[in-house]
């Protein structure tokens, strides 16, 4: 396992710990546990229905539908703290974000599996903008195609994690399950919809 992102052959990843100060963090945790929407969608796989190990909503512009777990989601209208967390993040990278996925991990025993964040609609080189809230989880890297964790990665109260560039063609990532963590976590998954598709 290599410990310098940099050294991650065909990866554009930046990992910016402390990108939000820890008492405004814990502020926007409370906030958007309390006052989301939260679902928990269920997925067809091998024939049988499965609940994701976590909850999820999806906050976007209108046009901005993204199909997940199988299902195309239309947006929720930006709620004035992540419409607020978004400038602040596009002032910050640079790039332009019109939705979010939020996740959230109630405790160790919520996970998420391995993919690559690489439908369609992301485009061919997809952004994907990661802020942390919560409890500290680890944050795999495998190459496609191999079963073997090149890089793991704590993902820390208030940081912030880029994913771009070839990223999404040549790696995937999970969140695993721990019996470590009993405390919750908020991820919110900034993204570019950048096309019609669905
Ligand atoms: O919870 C995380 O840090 C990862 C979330 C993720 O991979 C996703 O939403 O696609
Ligand atoms: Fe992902």
């Amino acid at each position: 396992m290599t410990s310098d992102l940099s050294g991650l052959a065909q990866a554009e990843l930046d990992y910016r710990p402390r990108w939000v100060e820890p008492d405004l963090a814990d502020l926007w945790l409370q906030r958007l546990i309390a006052d989301t929407p939260w679902t928990q969608p269920r997925i067809r796989l091998y024939g049988r229905t499965f609940e994701v190990p976590r909850l999820v909503a999806w906050y976007g512009d209108p046009e901005a539908r993204y199909r997940y777990s199988g299902l195309v989601h239309q947006p929720l209208p930006w709620s004035p703290l992540l419409a607020d967390i978004r400038d602040r993040l596009q002032q910050s990278t640079g790039l332009s974000l019109n939705g979010v996925l939020l996740n959230f991990y109630r405790d160790g025993q919520d996970a998420m599996g391995w993919h690559s964040d690489d439908e369609p609609e992301l485009g061919p080189e997809p952004v994907v903008v990661s802020l942390n809230l919560g409890a500290t989880r680890r944050f795999d890297l495998r190459r496609k195609g191999c079963s073997r964790i090149e890089h793991s990665l704590p993902l820390e109260h208030g940081s912030l994690l880029v994913m771009r560039g070839p990223t999404q063609h040549h790696w995937q990532h999970q969140i695993a399950r721990t019996r470590r963590v009993s405390e919750p976590r908020v991820n919110l998954t900034f993204r570019q919809i950048i096309r019609e598709s669905i």
